[in-house]
């Protein structure tokens, strides 16, 4: 699969969430923005909302923790039913530890980095990721202008991707839309978060169809998306 578009929940109606994943129905997983008022100033939802979800939907869940201690609380959301856990660089104090127990209770494991947060110093912990998510906006709210200035950050880390013949997914976050998908997909992302480019149209699953064809247009010729 070279494409898959992950619709965010944090543009969706808190009230009618099962309903809302319905209407997103053939994405490719949901993404959940578990936020905690220290790591972002903002507060979304946590354990028990995931429980829920993950029980009143068929679409795999895919929660973007932005919380302190996740070494505390990441595995807590594999137990819930999240299919793949992301927690940030900058909060976890064992990655390493982390990835491998989220990947031992059966989810994918997944690390975030915030703009300013480069992926040098992480290369060494790839193989023990099954994806890397690059943020396109500083984290904390929905609707923010996508950054450019993202682009060579995204392009590096495919770079590393190919170089140590990983099969890991490069996820991005915060902006995406039909405006800048296929600034994202040139530079090597394959996993594209869009919260309020779905949930602000009137049909938000025709939109994450147009997202995809898009996103596979640009992808198509890319040597790295062979094979995947
Ligand atoms: O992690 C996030 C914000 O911290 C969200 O996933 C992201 O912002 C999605 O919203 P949008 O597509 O509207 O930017
Ligand atoms: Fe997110």
């Amino acid at each position: 699969m070279a494409v898959q578009i992950n619709p965010s929940i944090l543009s969706a109606d808190f009230a009618r969430l099962a309903d809302e994943a319905e209407a997103v129905k053939g994405a490719d997983w949901l993404h959940v923005d578990v936020m905690d008022n220290h790591f972002v100033p903002n507060l979304t939802l946590g354990v028990p909302i995931v429980e829920s979800l993950s029980r009143a939907t068929d679409t795999p869940l895919d929660c973007h923790l932005m919380i302190e201690d996740p070494d505390r609380w990441a595995p807590q959301y594999v137990e819930a039913g999240a299919g793949s856990v992301t927690f940030h660089a900058e909060a976890a104090a064992a990655p390493v530890r982390l990835a491998r127990e989220i990947r031992a209770k059966g989810a994918r494991a997944s690390m975030a980095l915030k703009p300013a947060t480069p992926i040098e110093p992480y290369e060494d912990l790839l193989p023990e990721l099954d994806m890397l998510l690059i943020m396109t906006v500083e984290p904390g709210f929905g609707g923010q202008a996508f950054l450019d200035i993202m682009l060579p950050k995204i392009r590096r880390t495919r770079e590393l991707i190919s170089r140590h013949g990983l099969q890991m997914w490069l996820q991005v976050d915060g902006g995406v839309s039909a405006e800048t998908i296929e600034r994202c997909a040139e530079a090597g992302a394959d996993v594209f978060v869009a919260g309020s480019a779905v949930y602000g149209t009137e049909d938000p699953a025709a939109t994450v169809r147009a997202l995809r064809a898009q996103a596979e247009r640009v992808t198509a010729g890319a040597a790295w998306a062979c094979g995947h």
